[in-house]
């Protein structure tokens, strides 16, 4: 047996970014950029105004207060979108909105609260100071300055700062198109009627999820019946398009475990028997011209999503370009429970919270590698040492949590913990 270290050391060694690729801004979304972005207009683009009230010169204004305020007559309005370009003469004032280019020749805007609003010949208050009110042109960034770094992954801010600088294309790490297949003469889809000794495909539309949810592409999601040929004959058709294939079931030691006898000895294909609990049997590697990353996950569904959130989830990250640290946090064993000796062991538990506030969790759903109905219980998972054979009530356990922890504490929130 290795280590998990070892296999994750082992996947991401051969796992290689993506190339870059130029999509449309919008597409830009949740991927990484390849080389740095720079902007192709000044932001803002002109001087505007920030507020609702009158572009003025300020001198015009000299002495106005609330008990002796200026009367200036107001030209007309200028709205956000108005394209003419506008003057404005000394003496008057030019009533503006916010967003508005201001007139040249203002060099202050005066607020509508500081005057009687009066459309066309208007009361003002106060005298502004220099440039009150006014958004400079470029003073958010400058035509030609990098608006986002090469290997920043674009979110909603970021799309915003691209779109607005002008940007129409981006270079990015091309978004990863993932394969899934499912194996076992036992699976029959979703909605299809289950026979005797059959189960629903619940790997399929969990590894889906799970792909979806953590921002990569599942191009394809199907299932494979326990028969080398087609098994060997699926693959080989999605080595041509797929960044990564991801299988289920047929990596024991059972007589039908196709999809080890299929793929041993192909590419740099290994199986191995990993130290943890559940997850033992694995298998990696690159395959085919394009030497695309084939995880072979064992069938238990609880052993499959806990080999993605240990290897694939990394793997598909780095392929995405994507910078990740450590994301577990902790949490105060309530109770005590065991622990797989000489196997590191994901235990699915519950959170609630302890008398100081602290995250405090417990089994939950059961241990089998197949109680799927259980696993849907779990907030969790709480990870223990090969050394251990057992959590000891009160110890603090390491947690990959299975939800966002926002969820979690809404979760507890409601429940008054
Ligand atoms: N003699 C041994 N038998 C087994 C060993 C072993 O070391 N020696 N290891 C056990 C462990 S641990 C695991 S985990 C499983 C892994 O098995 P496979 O990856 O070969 O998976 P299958 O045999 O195809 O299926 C296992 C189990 O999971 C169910 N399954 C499979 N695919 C799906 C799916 N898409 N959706 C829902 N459920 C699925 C399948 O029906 C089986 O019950 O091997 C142990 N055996
Ligand atoms: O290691 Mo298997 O993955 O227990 O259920």
């Amino acid at each position: 047996m290795i280590s998990v270290e070892e296999h994750l050391a082992n996947i991401l060694r051969q796992i290689e970014p993506l190339a870059p690729e130029t999509v449309p801004v919008t597409r830009a979304h949740g991927l990484v950029t390849a080389s740095d972005v720079t902007s192709t207009a000044d932001l803002p683009r002109f001087d505007n105004s920030s507020m609702d009230g009158y572009a003025v010169r300020r001198a015009d204004l000299e002495g106005a207060s609330p008990e002796n305020p200026v009367l200036l007559p107001v030209v007309g309005d200028i709205a956000a979108g108005d394209q003419a370009t506008h003057e404005l003469v000394p003496g008057a004032a030019w009533r503006i909105m916010t967003g508005a280019p201001v007139p040249a020749g203002a060099d202050a805007v005066v607020r509508v609260e500081d005057t009687d609003g009066h459309p066309r010949e208007a009361k003002f208050r106060v005298q502004p100071e220099p440039g009150a009110n006014i958004r400079r042109a470029g003073e958010d960034i400058r035509a030609g300055e990098v608006v986002l770094p090469a290997g920043t992954r674009v979110a909603a801010p970021q799309l915003a700062a691209l779109v607005s600088a002008g940007i129409e294309e981006v270079e990015v790490v091309a978004p990863v198109r993932v394969v899934v297949l499912s194996t076992g003469d036992e699976l029959v889809r979703v909605g299809e009627p289950v026979g005797p000794g059959q189960i629903v495909d619940s790997n399929g539309p969990m590894l889906e999820a799970l792909v979806r949810e953590a921002g990569f592409f599942a191009v394809h999601v199907g299932h494979l019946p326990d028969d080398e040929d087609v098994t060997r004959k699926e693959v080989r058709h999605h080595l041509d398009h797929a960044d990564a294939i991801i299988t289920t079931g047929g990596v024991s030691k059972g007589a039908y475990d196709i999809v080890k006898a299929v793929l041993t000895g192909e590419g740099t294909m290994e199986f191995v028997e990993v130290a943890m609990q559940p997850g033992k049997p694995q298998g990696f590697g690159l395959l085919g011209k394009r030497r695309v990353p084939v995880f072979t996950l064992p069938g238990n569904p609880v052993s499959t999503l806990v080999s993605f959130e240990v290897f694939v989830r990394p793997a598909l990250e780095k392929r995405a370009g994507r910078l990740v640290g450590d994301t577990t946090t902790t949490g105060l064993a309530t109770t005590s429970w065991p622990s797989a000796a000489h196997r590191r062991t994901y235990t699915r538990v519950r959170v609630t919270r302890d008398s100081t506030g602290e995250y405090a969790v417990e089994p939950v759903g059961g241990h089998g590698s197949h109680m799927v109905a259980g696993l849907a219980l779990a907030d969790a998972l709480a990870v223990s040492s090969e050394e251990a054979t057992e959590v000891e009530a009160g110890s603090r356990v390491e947690l990959m949590l299975l939800r966002p922890r926002r969820e979690i504490d809404g979760r507890l929130a409601g429940e008054g913990a």
